[in-house]
């Protein structure tokens, strides 16, 4: 399934659950604005090329709209309106200000040079600075993206609008980004998982984890649980995938792979079949990557008792129904990877107090997903989904809602 057919999927059964009127299910399903542009840019050699951008900005009954921008030759218009859904009840879940957006390039970043992706992420930027701003839509890292490509836009925005430093979050510490930002995704997960385990009588420590990709979030994560005491015994990214049933030295990874860009050639694993990943041997499972990893083909072969959804949409609808029966306890994305977007402050915090309040968000959202699940008999997806929807549907009526 499609990963907006999936997410709609998820939306219309929490709508059902909230007894919400058809009129307004549907209204709240409509992205508020698509846009779809064309980026032409010459290459370093002199040569033109077009690629397609797009932002979605889904809904903003709750404040500005609020998302990620990812750089991936799969984003295509409707995973981007998948993604800018999820975002609007990610934000409500951990019940921030915002509301929710994304948006991507059809790119292969690691083909393109620096000063390619800077003059596409500029282009980009032109083609939709009327529609972005921070009292409407502000963009954030996503796939494929950092805080330089944050930096691009904050600059070529700032062009058109005056010096405009909060129309980005995710943007370098040195143009007042936030303390933390760049760990907080995968130190959101870390705190989220730890709710999830207190929850079952168990914590990281001793704990066996696999973790799909190992980029911003996959390799944070990694690091956090590392640090805890978790054996993490399995990592893949798209250059290979290794195991070590007795945990991998993950700093000694990240050392690796900061000096080869690869995963491979580490001498502290063996390798595997990336595939197999998925289906190892271990208590957690956490898909960092892309959406529609856990489909029916590999669902029955899952053998974590959990799953962690970092990734955005890493569960196919078909995938959830195959693992709860199989007792699997998932965390969904709309909570877990909620980490990056609560990283925001009107002050310039220390890190210290940065992860503090993170840590009192992801608990708090933790808790009131568990209240919507035993109230509404469900599982945590759907708790995250009534606990998000109900929010925005409220937010709406309030604004001035007419059936
Ligand atoms: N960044 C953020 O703040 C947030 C990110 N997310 C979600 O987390 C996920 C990861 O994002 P992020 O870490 O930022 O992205 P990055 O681009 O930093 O890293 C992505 C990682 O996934 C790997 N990868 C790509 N394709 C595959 C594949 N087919 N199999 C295995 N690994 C693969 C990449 O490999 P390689 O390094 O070799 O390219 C890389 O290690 C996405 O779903 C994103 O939407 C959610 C919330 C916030
Ligand atoms: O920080 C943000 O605004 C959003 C990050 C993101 O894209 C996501 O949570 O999926």
């Amino acid at each position: 399934m499609n990963a907006l057919a999936a997410t709609n999927r998820n939306f219309r059964q929490a709508a059902r659950i909230l007894g919400l009127d058809s009129k307004i299910e549907n209204s709240l399903l409509i992205p508020f604005r698509e846009i779809k542009v064309e980026c032409t840019i010459p290459k370093d050699d002199g040569t033109l090329v077009s690629y397609i951008g797009f932002r979605v900005q889904h809904d903003n009954a709750r404040g500005p709209m609020k998302g990620g921008i990812r750089f991936h030759p799969e984003v295509d218009p409707d995973e981007v309106n998948a993604l800018a859904q999820l975002m609007t009840w990610k934000t409500a879940v951990a019940d921030l200000p915002y509301g929710g957006a994304k948006g991507g390039i059809g790119c292969k970043p690691k083909d393109l040079t620096t000063s390619e992706l800077e003059r596409l992420t500029r282009v980009f930027t032109q083609k939709i600075h009327d529609l972005i701003g921070d009292n409407t839509d502000i963009p954030a890292p996503d796939m494929g993206t950092n805080a330089q490509t944050m930096a691009w836009i904050l600059d070529e925005y700032s062009k058109f609008h005056g010096y405009s430093p909060a129309v980005v979050t995710g943007k370098p510490v040195d143009l007042g980004g936030s303390l933390g930002r760049e760990a907080a995704t995968g130190r959101g997960v870390v705190y989220a998982t730890e709710a999830l385990l207190a929850e079952h009588g168990k914590s990281i420590e001793g704990l066996t984890f696999a973790i799909q990709g190992f980029g911003n979030v996959g390799s944070w994560a990694a690091r956090l649980i590392h640090e805890r005491g978790g054996k993490v015994v399995a990592v893949n990214d798209i250059t290979g995938a290794i195991q070590n049933p007795k945990g991998i030295d993950i700093p000694a990874l990240l050392r690796h792979k900061d000096a080869t860009g690869r995963l491979d050639g580490f001498g502290g694993a063996e390798t595997m079949a990336p595939d197999e990943l998925l289906t190892i041997r271990c208590d957690v499972l956490i898909p960092c990557a892309l959406g529609g990893v856990l489909n029916r083909e590999n669902a029955g072969d899952v053998k974590a008792q959990y799953i962690i959804e970092a990734a955005n949409h890493p569960t196919d609808p078909e995938a959830d129904d195959i693992l709860s029966k199989k007792g699997v306890i998932i965390l969904p994305d709309i909570y877990a990877n909620a980490g990056g977007v609560t990283n925001i402050q009107g002050f310039m915090w220390d890190e210290e107090k940065v992860n503090q309040e993170l840590s009192r968000y992801m608990t708090r959202a933790f808790r009131e997903i568990k209240n919507m699940s035993r109230t509404h008999n469900c599982n945590l997806r759907m708790g995250a989904f009534t606990l998000g929807v109900n929010r925005v549907a409220r937010a709406t009526f309030l604004r001035g809602w007419e059936a």
